[in-house]
């Protein structure tokens, strides 16, 4: 199981430069507003998704020294002596990507490295539309199903070409073969999600309980398509009115993740601390999940998600954590009871871009 031992930046926000070793299961970074804190857990998400988790492009990540930045770290897998060094180097609008000197791809290194975040912005899976919650399950399968990705591309392609045959008002003949890869790569694709979903469900039933002292929850997916249908039933009874309208109506492009709590929908009918826990659950259930399944778990970065949990619920969730197999960075104001709830680790104190190892 790999995890970040050591991590270097140049030029990264608001670090000039920077250089930390990490504890392989808990590092908790605690720091006043604007310190600092959430650029370190930024880092750790950028050196292996490429991307980062604020909805900054990665030019945003680029700090006062001009439109560059680096950041190397190194992963160590447990009982290997030698570290793997993973670059990632943004300069001239482009990310090059390595992994011990070599070029690698994003896909490679996503599912290499994968890292997952707890963060207030979050909430966005339970409050916003269908997409979230798609793309959230999706992250989980990629990393269970090798097959997923692949039939999720196959899909992808037919969905694209049929919606411009679709436009260009092509004939039927032109439209079949893509409505027929279509209706193959989508069910594959649902068959995927719906296989994650029995899967997270055991997790969810140990999770739920110890974060939210309740089993009155339920987990379902809809397909995106006429339900007791195939999708190739519901794409032929609909082409109609796809024609009409230039758009494939039908798929997992369509699919819904719902997640309900006291029988209620939890958009809008359940509290906000209740909101978090959920989000916690379903998160961490995919986790270990990916955990038990690749024998690795993903690195988990927790940014100041505990703040509006009352006490009760805190406990819960750093009990929780506690109890997570894989390395888990943690940000929050102050230092206060974090390490007891949670046990052995390091702990970092961040100021104005600093960053520097404290002894718990
Ligand atoms: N590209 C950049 N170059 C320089 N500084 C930046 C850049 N982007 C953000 N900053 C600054 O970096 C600082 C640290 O931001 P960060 O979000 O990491 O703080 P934080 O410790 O998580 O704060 P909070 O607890 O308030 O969320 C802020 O002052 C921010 O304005």
């Amino acid at each position: 199981m790999p995890h970040l031992a050591q991590v270097g930046a140049e030029n990264f926000r608001v670090f000039e430069t920077l250089s930390l070793r990490f504890h392989r299961r808990l590092n908790f970074v605690y720091g006043d507003n604007a310190a600092g804190k959430t650029t370190l857990l930024e880092l750790v998400h950028v050196l292996s998704r490429g991307r980062s988790f604020r909805g900054s492009s990665l030019q945003d990540c680029a700090g006062p020294a001009g439109k560059h930045w680096r950041l190397r770290g190194r992963y160590q897998e447990q009982g290997e002596a030698l570290p793997v060094v993973v670059d990632a180097a943004w300069a001239q609008g482009e990310l090059a990507q390595k992994r011990a000197g070599q070029a690698a791809s994003r896909l490679e290194l996503l599912r290499e490295y994968p890292v997952q975040i707890l963060e207030p912005g979050l909430h966005k899976l339970l409050q916003d539309g269908p997409s979230y919650r798609r793309g959230f399950l999706d992250w989980g399968v990629f990393h269970v199903e090798h097959g997923f990705h692949p039939a999720w591309r196959r899909y992808s392609r037919a969905l694209r070409q049929r919606n411009l045959a679709l436009r260009q008002r092509a004939p039927d003949r032109e439209l079949e073969p893509w409505t027929a890869e279509l209706a193959q790569s989508g069910e594959q694709v649902h068959a995927y999600r719906l296989a994650q979903l029995e899967a997270l469900r055991p997790y969810m039933e140990r999770l739920v309980p110890r974060l939210l002292d309740t089993d009155d929850w339920s987990l379902d997916l809809q397909a995106g398509w006429t339900a007791g249908q195939s999708l190739r039933q519901t794409l032929d009874a609909h082409l109609a009115r796809d024609r009409q309208q230039g758009l494939t109506q039908d798929g997992p492009q369509r699919a819904e993740l719902r997640l309900r709590l006291f029988q209620r929908q939890t958009k809008t009918l359940v509290s906000r601390g209740q909101q978090k826990q959920l989000i916690a659950a379903l998160l961490l259930s995919q986790c270990e999940l990916i955990c038990e399944t690749t024998g690795s778990a993903p690195i988990l970065l927790v940014d100041d998600f505990g703040s509006e949990l009352g006490e009760d619920y805190q406990k819960r969730l750093f009990q929780t954590l506690r109890d997570y197999p894989g390395q888990l960075f943690i940000t929050s104001f102050a230092p206060a009871g974090v390490l007891e709830n949670i046990g052995e680790g390091a702990m970092f104190h961040v100021e104005h871009g600093r960053c520097r190892a404290v002894s718990p």
